[in-house]
C-alpha cells in the first residue's frame, strides 16, 4: 500500500513537472510548493481546454490541448521500458481499452479526473509487457529548468523514486511498463544515463493524432458548410465584421458556438492550429477545397482507425526508435489483443532470441503479417498503375518490419480504406502536391495537412504566369503576341445589360492601366455557377467547357448528375462531397478564362471583365468569397429605354426577324406581365426561353435599386460604383477618369490618348465596330406606352435616388476631372426628377 502511495506521489510530481514545461504563461514566477504549481496547472487547464470540449465530442478532443499537451516535455525514460506516451490521455485510453482484459497492476496518476484512465492504462500497459517478454528497466527524467531548485530536486527525487519503484516491480514481475502519457519524444541518447536508452514501443493514439485539428474543424465547420446561406453569413462575419448584423440565423448549436468562439477569439487555441491559416472560417472560395480535403482526410484517418482493428502500422522514427502506431480503438477480445502482438512478430522473435534486445528482435523478424482486407468482387477491381497487388488468394502479405517507413503497409492499408469507404482520394489535389496517387507514402500522409494549409489564397488581381518571362530576353518578351499570364480581374462590370457596357469595356480597355481579360467575350463565369444556375444557358457553354476540360473527375459525369438532380445548391456542400460540378480548385477555371498579354502583364495593368448578366443572375456571395477586394462597376441607363432596348435585342434574337418585335407586341405583354412582379423570382427562371420570360427579366433588370441592394449585401459601398449611361454617352473621357479614380489609380490629370469619333447615333465611339452603330430599335415608344412605363418605374427610380443619397456608393469622381473632359456629373433627368 505504501508503495502504491509512493508511486502515486511520484507520478503526480511528474505530471506537475511536465505541466510546467508547457505552461509558458506561468514561466515568469516561481512556485513555492508543488501544490501551488498543481493548482495553477488545473486552473490553466480549465481555461485552456474548455472551448475545445464544448466545440466537439470528447473523443475527438481528448488530449488535443491543455497544459499537459506533449509538445515541449523534455523527459527521458528508458531503457527497455515499454513507454506509453502520446497525445495526452487519448493514448492511455487506447491502450487501456485495448488491453482491458489483461490488467493486473495499477497506479494512479496525476489528479482525480484522470485517475480511472490512468489506472486502466497502467494495468493495460503492464499486460503488454507480459506479451513482450523480459524487459529490464532504467530511466532518467529531466525536469524543468524553471522550477525553483529545491522543487526541481524534489521532483527529480520523486521521479527517481518512481523509477526505483518500477525497477523493483520489474525485478519481481519480469516486465514493467512506465506510463507517462504526457511525455513525448524521449531523448534516446541522453548523455546523463550513459545507458542505451531506447523506447521499445511507442504507442500513440493513432494516425489520427495528426489529424485532430482537421477533425475538429470538420466537426465544427461541416454543418455550416451544408448551407449556403449560413456559409454566406459566416463569410460576412469574416469579411465585414463591423458592418454586419452579427445575430444572423445559425441553425445548429455547433454553428452558434462557432460564431461565439470566433468572436471570443477562442476558436483555435491550439498553438499548432494558430500557426495555420485556419483562424478564420472559410470564406474565400479557395478555402473550400481545402476543407474538402480536410474532410476526406479526417474520414480516412477515422477509417484507418476502424479498418486497422487488428493491425498495426510499424515505422521507424527519425531517431531510430521503433514505433508502432496503435490506433485509438477497441479491440474486443483477448485473441484480438494477442494478434496485435503477433503481427508485431514480437513473441516469435523474443522466443527465438531470448537474450537479445527487443530492438534486435525487430530487426530479426523477417516479416510482419498484415492480413488483407476481405474484398468484394467490385472492390477487387484495382486501379491500373497501382503498385499494390491484390492477393486475394493469400490471406497475408509479407512485408518487412524494418523498412524505413514501411510505405508498403501504409499504402496498402490506405488503398483498402479508400476502397472500403468508396472514397476516391482526390487525385488532382494530391498530384498538385506532388504525391503519387492513389497510393500514399507515409511521409505524404504525415505531411498532407501542412500541404493543405499552404493552399494559395487568391483575390482580385491574382495572376499566374504562363510563360516564365525571366527566361526570355527583352527582345523575345516584346515580341510575345500570346497571352503570358492568367489573371483574375481587379474589377468587374456587372451590368446593366443594354446600358452601354460594351462600349464602356472598349474604352476601359484602351486606358493605359486596365485590360479586359476576356478577349472581348463575356465570360459569364459567375452566372454559370451553381447558384446562378446557368448551366442550360448557351452563354454558359464556354465556362462549362473549361470546367469539364480542366477536371476529368468532376467533368461531364458529375455535371450530368447535377443537372439531372436539378441541383439548386450545387456549390458548397456538394463541392465538399465530391459530387460537385465544379473543379476542386475552381478558381483555376476562372483563371483559365482570363488571359493577359505581355504588354499588359509587364505593365501590371489592372484587369477587368465585363459580364452584365452578373447583375441579376450571379450570386454576389460567390464573387465576394473568391474576390473579396474586387471592385464593381454598375452602369445604369434610363430604365425605360434600357427595357425597350433589351426587348428588341432579345426578341430579334429569338424571332430572327425584327419585324415580329414591335411596340404593339411589347405593350400587350407588358400590360399583362407588369401587374404582379417580383424581380428576384425572375432571375431564378433560367431555362425559360419564352419572349414573356425575357420581357419579365427586362422589366426586372431596370429596377436598379433592387439589384444594388443585392450587391451591397456582399460588397461594401466603397467597392461599388454607379455609372450613368447618359454621362458616358455625353462625356466618356470624364466617366473613364471617374472610374479610374474609383479604382484608386493615381494618374496625371490628362493622360488619355483616346481618338474618339462621333457616330451617326451621336455616340462617341473608339473603334470601327461598336454596338452604338447598330441600334436595336429605331424609334422611341409611343407616348402612352412611354407614360405607362415611366409610371411603372417611378417607385423604383425613387428607391434608387434614395439609395445613392443615403449610401456610400460612388457615382461621382473622387478626383477633380480635367476641364478638357467637359464632364457634368449631375444626375440624369430620369433620376433627378425622382424623389
Ligand atoms: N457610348 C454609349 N453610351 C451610351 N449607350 C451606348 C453607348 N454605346 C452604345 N450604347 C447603347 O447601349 C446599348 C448596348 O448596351 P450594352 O453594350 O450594354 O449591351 S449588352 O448588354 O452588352 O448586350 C445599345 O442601345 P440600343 O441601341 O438602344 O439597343 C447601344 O446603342
Amino acid at each position: 500500500m505504501e508503495t502504491a502511495h509512493r508511486a502515486m506521489a511520484c507520478v503526480l510530481a511528474l505530471g506537475i513537472v511536465v505541466a510546467v514545461l508547457n505552461l509558458k504563461l506561468v514561466d515568469s514566477r516561481w512556485f513555492e510548493t508543488g501544490d501551488d504549481l498543481f493548482n495553477e496547472a488545473l486552473r490553466w487547464e480549465e481555461t485552456f481546454t474548455v472551448p475545445f470540449q464544448e466545440a466537439s465530442s470528447d473523443t475527438t478532443l481528448l488530449g488535443a490541448g491543455g497544459p499537459f499537451a506533449p509538445s515541449s516535455a523534455d523527459g527521458v525514460v528508458g531503457p527497455s521500458v515499454v513507454l506509453v506516451m502520446g497525445w495526452g490521455d487519448a493514448a492511455c485510453r487506447a491502450v487501456a481499452e485495448t488491453f482491458a482484459d489483461h490488467v493486473k497492476w495499477a497506479a494512479p496518476l496525476a489528479y482525480e479526473e484522470h485517475l480511472e484512465t490512468t489506472k486502466k492504462t497502467l494495468l493495460a500497459a503492464r499486460a503488454v509487457v507480459e506479451y513482450v517478454g523480459d524487459v529490464s528497466l532504467g530511466a532518467e527524467v529531466e525536469v524543468a529548468h524553471k522550477l525553483k531548485p529545491e522543487i526541481r530536486l524534489a521532483a527529480q527525487d520523486a521521479i527517481r523514486a518512481l523509477l526505483a519503484e518500477l525497477e523493483t516491480l520489474s525485478k519481481k514481475n519480469g516486465n514493467v511498463v512506465a506510463v507517462v502519457p504526457h511525455l513525448r519524444s524521449p531523448n534516446v541518447k541522453s548523455p546523463r544515463t550513459g545507458a542505451h536508452i531506447r523506447p521499445v514501443i511507442v504507442v500513440e493514439d493513432g494516425l489520427a493524432a495528426s489529424f485532430r485539428d482537421n477533425d475538429r474543424l470538420v466537426d465544427i465547420l461541416g454543418p455550416s458548410l451544408v448551407d449556403e446561406d449560413v456559409l454566406d453569413t459566416i463569410c460576412m462575419l469574416r469579411l465585414r465584421p463591423r458592418d454586419r448584423n452579427l445575430t444572423g440565423d445559425f441553425a445548429s448549436t455547433n454553428q452558434r458556438q462557432f460564431r461565439e468562439a470566433i468572436f471570443a477569439g477562442k476558436i483555435y487555441t491550439n498553438a499548432a492550429a494558430q500557426k495555420n491559416t485556419f483562424e478564420t472560417p472559410p470564406c474565400q472560395i479557395t478555402d473550400l477545397p481545402l476543407f474538402r480535403n480536410a474532410i476526406i482526410w479526417s474520414k480516412v484517418s477515422d477509417a484507418l482507425l476502424r479498418a486497422h482493428r487488428t493491425r498495426l502500422v510499424l515505422s521507424t522514427s527519425s531517431r531510430g526508435s521503433m514505433s508502432a502506431t496503435l490506433p485509438l480503438m477497441r479491440v474486443p477480445s483477448r485473441d484480438a489483443c494477442k494478434s496485435i502482438l503477433e503481427h508485431l512478430a514480437f513473441r516469435a522473435a523474443s522466443e527465438a532470441h531470448p537474450d537479445s534486445s527487443v530492438d534486435h528482435h525487430f530487426k530479426q523478424a523477417s516479416t510482419i503479417s498484415v492480413p488483407s482486407q476481405p474484398t468484394s468482387s467490385r472492390k477487387r477491381k484495382r486501379r491500373s498503375g497501382s503498385r499494390v497487388q491484390n492477393d486475394a488468394a493469400s490471406e497475408l502479405v509479407k512485408i518487412s518490419p524494418c523498412s524505413r517507413f514501411n510505405e508498403f503497409a501504409v499504402e496498402r492499408l490506405t488503398t483498402h480504406l479508400a476502397e472500403d469507404l468508396e472514397l476516391l482520394l482526390d487525385t488532382s489535389i494530391l498530384q498538385a502536391f506532388g504525391y503519387e496517387t492513389p497510393l500514399l507514402s507515409r511521409s505524404a500522409l504525415a505531411n498532407l495537412p501542412k500541404a493543405l494549409l499552404s493552399e494559395t489564397q487568391i483575390d482580385a488581381g491574382y495572376c499566374e504566369e504562363q510563360v516564365n518571362l525571366k527566361r526570355l530576353s527583352l527582345e523575345q518578351r516584346t515580341k510575345l503576341t500570346f497571352s503570358v499570364a492568367r489573371c483574375l480581374p481587379s474589377f468587374l462590370i456587372i451590368g446593366a445589360q443594354k446600358a452601354g457596357t460594351d462600349e464602356l469595356g472598349v474604352w476601359l480597355n484602351q486606358i493605359m492601366y486596365a485590360r479586359r481579360l476576356d478577349g472581348g467575350v463575356e465570360i459569364h463565369f459567375f452566372d454559370c455557377l451553381g447558384r446562378g444556375r446557368g448551366w442550360r444557358r448557351p452563354s454558359c457553354a464556354r465556362a462549362r467547357r473549361a470546367m469539364m476540360q480542366a477536371d476529368t473527375h468532376a467533368g461531364l459525369e458529375n455535371l450530368t448528375i447535377a443537372l439531372e438532380a436539378g441541383q439548386k445548391r450545387a456549390f458548397a456542400w456538394s463541392e465538399l462531397r465530391k459530387e460537385s460540378i465544379y473543379l476542386s480548385s475552381w478558381w483555376k477555371q476562372y483563371l483559365s478564362l482570363c488571359n493577359l498579354f505581355y504588354t499588359a502583364y509587364a505593365r501590371r495593368s489592372m484587369t477587368f471583365e465585363k459580364s452584365p448578366a452578373y447583375m441579376d443572375l450571379s450570386h454576389p456571395m460567390d464573387i465576394v468569397r473568391m474576390l473579396p477586394s474586387a471592385k464593381l462597376v454598375f452602369m445604369v441607363r434610363d430604365p425605360v429605354l434600357r427595357f425597350v432596348s433589351s426587348y428588341f435585342q432579345m426578341c430579334s434574337g429569338m424571332y430572327q426577324a425584327l419585324d415580329n418585335c414591335t411596340y404593339i407586341d411589347l405593350r400587350s405583354r407588358f400590360d399583362v406581365l407588369h401587374r404582379e412582379f417580383d424581380p428576384e423570382s425572375i432571375s431564378h427562371q433560367i431555362g425559360d426561353a419564352s419572349v414573356d420570360y425575357f420581357v419579365r427579366r427586362g422589366l426586372a433588370h431596370s429596377m436598379y435599386a433592387h439589384w444594388l441592394q443585392k450587391w451591397r449585401a456582399a460588397f461594401p459601398d466603397e467597392q461599388i460604383m454607379l455609372v450613368f449611361s447618359e454621362h458616358f454617352r455625353n462625356f466618356p473621357q470624364g466617366v473613364i477618369f471617374a472610374i479610374e479614380s474609383f479604382l484608386g489609380l493615381r494618374l496625371p490629370r490628362q493622360h488619355h490618348y483616346f481618338r474618339p469619333h462621333k457616330n451617326k447615333q451621336g455616340f462617341y465611339v473608339l473603334g470601327e465596330y461598336s454596338k452604338a452603330n447598330n441600334p436595336s430599335h429605331k424609334s422611341d415608344p409611343p407616348s402612352d406606352f412611354l407614360h405607362a412605363l415611366r409610371a411603372f418605374y417611378r417607385p423604383h427610380n425613387t428607391a434608387l435616388r434614395r439609395l445613392i443619397d443615403e449610401s456610400g456608393i460612388h457615382w461621382r469622381p473622387l478626383q477633380e476631372v480635367p476641364k478638357d473632359y467637359k464632364a457634368d456629373f449631375s444626375l440624369p433627368s430620369w433620376l433627378a426628377k425622382a424623389d
